[in-house]
């Protein structure tokens, strides 16, 4: 089942969405140790940044925190998954002197300015850190072009059974080479949830929710809603949803 969370705005969506985060840390931190979660870059980190940075109920040291996807750059550049949420989160969180949460990161020392032929590397050894049996919540952003991770409308890797993360080279966003859990990956882990904001949004939205054929990746993630223990949600704030033949509710 894809259930909608819909809010005025990425305030409402930030505080909504770390209750929805905490609640899923909690059930899983009763049972091991360890919460293990992957996060996305783009607008979410801003999201992330509102709910999570001054919350109280975040256990950050039981956190194993990975990347839905990375594009392959150093990891201090102004491109990187990692970079973004290293300045808007991970740094403050140091400066107020609390225990941080492990990172899985790519492996800097892969990468190769001109030679793209470690890429393949670099997505086996991040694959080789995976939790086998998926993650216990992965967030998700959508591209205005439906996209979600890197995987993007149309590209071969919509199609890759074999390996649970794959590299690419041809990104049409910026940058070109990036690294991304597939469809086979995104399959295995508990709960997957979207946060998707803003009027860009809506004309791919509109394909997701209301065209049952649609194969834009960020519909092809709803069809795994019945693989997924904990299901598929949505947390989108009235601008990217606006006109769209849906049923929303509110966490
Ligand atoms: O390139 C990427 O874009 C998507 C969507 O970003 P948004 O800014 O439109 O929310 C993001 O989820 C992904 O992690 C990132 O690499």
């Amino acid at each position: 089942m894809v259930k909608v969370y819909s809010y005025k705005d990425n305030d409402a969506i930030a505080k909504s969405l770390a209750k929805f985060i905490i609640a899923q840390q909690d059930s899983v931190l009763a049972t091991r140790d360890q919460f293990n979660i992957a996060i996305s870059g783009g607008s979410l980190v801003n999201i992330l940044t509102k709910g999570l940075l001054d919350n109280k109920d975040i256990n950050w040291s039981k956190w194993v925190i990975y990347f839905s996807d990375e594009r392959i750059v150093p990891l201090n550049d102004k491109d990187s998954n990692f970079g973004a949420f290293e300045k808007e989160v991970l740094a403050p969180l140091a400066h107020h002197g609390k225990i941080g949460p492990t990172i899985v990161t790519i492996n800097e020392s892969l990468i190769h300015s001109s030679d793209h032929s470690t890429d393949a590397k670099i997505a086996q050894e991040y694959e080789s850190k995976l939790p086998v049996n998926g993650l216990d919540l992965v967030l998700l952003g959508a591209g205005p072009d439906g996209h979600t991770c890197s995987l993007f409308p149309g590209h071969k890797l919509l199609n890759e059974k074999t390996l649970n993360v794959a590299s690419l080279d041809d990104s049409p966003k910026l940058p070109p080479r990036r690294i991304t859990l597939t469809f086979k990956y995104l399959a295995k882990c508990s709960t997957l949830a979207f946060v998707a904001t803003g009027a860009s949004k809506q004309a791919s939205l509109k394909d997701v929710f209301e065209n049952s054929e649609s194969k834009l990746p960020c519909a092809l993630v709803n069809k795994l809603a019945n693989d997924v223990k904990g299901g598929v949600c949505w947390f989108v704030d009235d601008a990217a949803v606006e006109g769209i033949q849906i049923e929303k509710s509110q966490y």
